[in-house]
């Protein structure tokens, strides 16, 4: 059987939702026969959504709203995928200093556009960044919340390798 490949597509400032996006990967890398591609937004292109079996979709929280490359990323590959992913499994990670709900709203809805299958809640992992000083620094997830982005990956793997999506 061919092997099925898991696309990762994240953007990071400050580390935090890189650290949750590499955390998918390895979850998912334990996964024999599933390969795992874990491009920032930017590489992200068109032959590559398509091209994939399932998603994991990381992003922070920018200004109440998906981060800008993300959203630049969805922008790029929005109408050259329509129509072509109906079905695929998806989860998303958010990493967000206090809410990111409408980061959430947002990313959840242009999978749905998508017509990508959710197959796990959005998890938000919140850094409790809030003066700029924080929101600036570096960030290091915790354990717990990297063992749960590790879970996302190997659930989401799991799915492909059975071949149950
Ligand atoms: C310009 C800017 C705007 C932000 N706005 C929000 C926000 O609206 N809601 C929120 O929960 N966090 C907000 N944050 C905090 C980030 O989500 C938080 O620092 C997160 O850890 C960033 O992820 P990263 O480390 O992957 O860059 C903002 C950060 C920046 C730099």
């Amino acid at each position: 059987m061919n092997p099925k490949t898991l696309l990762i597509v994240y953007h990071s400032m400050t580390g935090g939702t890189a650290q949750m996006a590499q955390a998918a990967a390895e979850g998912a890398g334990d996964e024999a026969g599933v390969q795992v591609r874990l491009l920032r937004a930017p590489e992200a292109q068109p032959d590559d959504v398509l091209a994939a079996d399932g998603y994991v979709f990381a992003t922070p929280e920018n200004l109440a709203a998906m981060a800008g490359l993300m959203k630049d990323f969805f922008d790029r590959c929005y109408y050259a995928a329509l129509d072509r992913l109906n079905g695929r499994p998806y989860a998303a990670l958010v990493c967000a200093g206090s809410d990111g709900q409408n980061a959430v709203r947002q990313l959840e809805r242009i999978a749905t556009g998508w017509r990508l299958r959710q197959v796990a809640p959005t998890l938000i992992v919140c850094t409790h960044a809030q003066t700029p000083e924080a929101i600036l620094r570096p960030k290091q997830i915790g354990a717990a919340d990297l063992a749960q982005c590790r879970e996302v990956g190997a659930a989401l793997a799991a799915g492909l390798a059975l071949g149950v999506y």
